[in-house]
Formats: C-alpha cells, sequence, structure tokens
C-alpha cells in the first residue's frame, strides 16, 4: 500500500468550504485505486488563529510541515481581521519561500459545456508557469518620512538561478506538450529586470531548438488571452505577472473558482504545496455554494506529482463530466452546492 502523509491547511474562507469536499474525493480516489491511501494532518493555521496568537503559524510551524510527503491548501486571508500583506507572507508566501516551492503550475483550458464568457474559446489548453520565489515578490525596501516627504521603496528582485530556472522549467514541460513557450516580459516599460528577462530567454532559448517561441508584453498578452487563447501552450511568467495571468486564465474558463495550481519544490528537500489559484472569498464564505473544482482540480495535480497519472485523468475525465451535465455551482451557472458537486464527483468515481 503506498501511503502519502499530507499537511492539511484549510485556511481562510472558503478554504474552509472547498477543502474538506477535496479531501474526500481523495478518499474516493484511494478507494477506487486499491493500492493507495491518503493520511491527512489538519493544521488550523488561518486569520483567526494570527488573531489568538499573533502569528499565522507556530515557530516550529515549518519542521512540522517538513515531515509530510505535500501540503494540500486551500486559501488564506481575512482582510477583516489581518492585513493581507501580513497573512499572506505569514503562511502562505512563507511556505513557498522556505520550502522553495520556486516552481508554480497554473493550466487552463477549455471544457466542453461550460459556459466560457468568451464568445469563441476556441478549444484553450494552456499552462503558465510562475516563477515562484522571487521578482516583485519582496520585502525588500521600506518607507521613510512622512506627509508630503513620504517615499515608498519597492525592489524587484532577478535572479539568474531564478529565471533561468523558471525558463527552462517551461521548455521542458513544452516538449511534452505542444511545443510553444510565450515569455511575459514588459521590457518597454521596465527598464533593468525585464529587458533582463528577456536577454535569458533568447539564450534559454537557443538549448531547445525545437520548440517554437514567442514573447509578449504583458499587456498584450493578458488581452491575448481572452481574444485569442487558443494560440498558447506554456507561457513563463515572472511572479506578479503569472499571478494576473492566471486568474484571467480561470476566468476565460468560466470561473476562477475552477482554477488549479501546484507550487513545486524542485530539489526534493522540502514537500510541494497544492492550493487552487483563487483566494478566500469574502464575498460568498459561509453560503455553501463555492465551486469545489479548483480545490479538486488540485488534488488533481497532487496526483500526477506523486506518479498516479492515470488516477488523475480519470478525476479530471469525471470532473469535467459533471461540470458537462450541469452539476454545478451558481459561478458557473448551476444551481447546486459546493458539496453537490463534490459528493456527485465521487459518486461517479465509485462507477469506473
Ligand atoms: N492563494 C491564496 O490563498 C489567495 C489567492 C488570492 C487571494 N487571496 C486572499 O483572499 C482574500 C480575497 O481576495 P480576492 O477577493 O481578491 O480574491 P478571491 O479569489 O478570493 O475572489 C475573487 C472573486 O472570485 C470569486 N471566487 C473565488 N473563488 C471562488 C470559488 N471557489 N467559487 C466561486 N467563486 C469564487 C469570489 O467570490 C470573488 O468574487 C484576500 O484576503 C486575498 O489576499 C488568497
Ligand atoms: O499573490 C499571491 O501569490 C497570492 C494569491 O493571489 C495567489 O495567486 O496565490
Ligand atoms: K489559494
Ligand atoms: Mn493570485
Amino acid at each position: 500500500m503506498k501511503t502519502i502523509k499530507i499537511a492539511v491547511i484549510p485556511g481562510d474562507g472558503i478554504g474552509q468550504e472547498v477543502v474538506p469536499p477535496a479531501m474526500d474525493v481523495l478518499n474516493t480516489v484511494a478507494e477506487v485505486h486499491g493500492g493507495l491511501k491518503f493520511g491527512f494532518t489538519e493544521f488550523p493555521w488561518n486569520c483567526e488563529y494570527y488573531v489568538k496568537n499573533g502569528i499565522m503559524m507556530p515557530d516550529d510551524g515549518l519542521k512540522a510541515l517538513s515531515n509530510f510527503d505535500a501540503v494540500f491548501l486551500g486559501a488564506v486571508g481575512n482582510p477583516e481581521l489581518v492585513p493581507d500583506h501580513i497573512s499572506l507572507w505569514g503562511l502562505l508566501i512563507k511556505i513557498r519561500r522556505e520550502f522553495q516551492q520556486v516552481i508554480n503550475i497554473r493550466p487552463a483550458k477549455y471544457f466542453k459545456g461550460l459556459q466560457s464568457p468568451l464568445l469563441n474559446p476556441n478549444d484553450f489548453d494552456l499552462i503558465v508557469v510562475r516563477e515562484n520565489s522571487e521578482g516583485e515578490y519582496s520585502e525588500i525596501g521600506g518607507r521613510i518620512h512622512q506627509g508630503e516627504d513620504e517615499i515608498t521603496i519597492q525592489n524587484a528582485v532577478f535572479t539568474r538561478k531564478g529565471v533561468e530556472r523558471a525558463m527552462r522549467y517551461a521548455f521542458e514541460l513544452a516538449m511534452k506538450r505542444k511545443g510553444h513557450v510565450t515569455s511575459a516580459t514588459k521590457s518597454n516599460g521596465i527598464f533593468h529586470s525585464m529587458p533582463y528577462w528577456d536577454s535569458v530567454f533568447n539564450e534559454i532559448k537557443d538549448d531547445y531548438p525545437n520548440i517554437a517561441t514567442a514573447s509578449y508584453h504583458i499587456d498584450a498578452l493578458t488581452a491575448f488571452f481572452v481574444s485569442r487563447p487558443q494560440i498558447f501552450d506554456v507561457i513563463v511568467a515572472s511572479n506578479l505577472f503569472g499571478d494576473i495571468l492566471t486568474d484571467v486564465g480561470g476566468a476565460i474558463m468560466g470561473s476562477i473558482g475552477i482554477a488549479p495550481a501546484a507550487n513545486i519544490n524542485l530539489n526534493g528537500k522540502f514537500p510541494s504545496m497544492f492550493e487552487p489559484v483563487h483566494g478566500s472569498a469574502p464575498d460568498i464564505c459561509g453560503k455553501g455554494i463555492a465551486n469545489p473544482v479548483g480545490q479538486i482540480w488540485t488534488a488533481k495535480l497532487m496526483l500526477d506529482h506523486f506518479g498516479e497519472i492515470e488516477m488523475g485523468n480519470t478525476l479530471l475525465d469525471v470532473i469535467e463530466g459533471v461540470i458537462r451535465d450541469g452539476i454545478s455551482t451558481p459561478d458557473i451557472g448551476g444551481k447546486c452546492k459546493t458539496v453537490e458537486v463534490s459528493e456527485e464527483i465521487c459518486r461517479r468515481l465509485k462507477t469506473i
């Protein structure tokens, strides 16, 4: 029996509503598989924990997580209780950084039967490779003076290692897919880092003569996600550009409640973390109508990560079938509750 030990952090808001159903789905996957078992351990770290303890996770929290094969996280953030930069940097971004989860892969594809807001979604199928450890997400900088003399400086960090790593990951991924990599740049406006980004991209692409490439400024690229998403295969982007692009990726599928993500540790020293693209959705929290598909598709990425490709593909087929049959939450036009969707996914998995 292959046992996978998973640290579960439901987190805030709808994270609490979509993580338990996704765990039910994973348990059903294990049951159907026969040779697979998930050992779940839950950690109550979120903004309420911060209010009680003054920290998002205990000092030995990372040490506790490091004993697991993976982290399965819902969402972090409750701006009514804790400023967003404190909660995110105290938990989500802390785990990404300390566990060297340097790559964030975020697929988006057209689902048959799911109403995309695009008139002609053209069967798109893309993956954004988001640099996940540096770039615009940096604590370097500060504030000085007050009033009209007030100054704020926020530095972006682009290292040779970080940029090259993200790009090579994208090219390797493209070799297993449609053989195309697009670079998200902004070298017309950002004076130092983006021309550097372009030069590294031009260097790396020479190592992959069989991969076709394109490079677009992020503004135009974002528009192309809407007007012609079918032209993309793999897109490599800095931390911030990748963040923004992947919400658009979710939106063109039909809802950001569907979009999955995987924060990948490449060196094997720490666990990887699986958490959907969306946040804690305070506007719908408590109603039981959060779309669980993002969290469940994220579970599929976790299955892939552990080599369970066939089970992962089966799960994605089942998700697609359930959506096609209209068993879905209001964000994608359905009338179902969160658990009705996950229960139907479990029911169908059992018939396979
Ligand atoms: N990775 C993360 O944990 C993460 C990601 C994004 C935002 N956040 C945090 O979440 C909080 C809210 O942020 P936001 O409102 O900008 O983004 P959000 O992703 O939480 O919500 C944006 C919109 O999408 C909808 N939505 C999101 N997930 C959905 C789902 N599963 N089903 C149906 N609808 C869904 C919401 O209702 C909302 O209208 C903030 O505290 C923010 O910092 C965390
Ligand atoms: O900015 C972040 O990375 C947090 C969230 O928006 C995400 O996409 O994971
Ligand atoms: K999330
Ligand atoms: Mn985001």
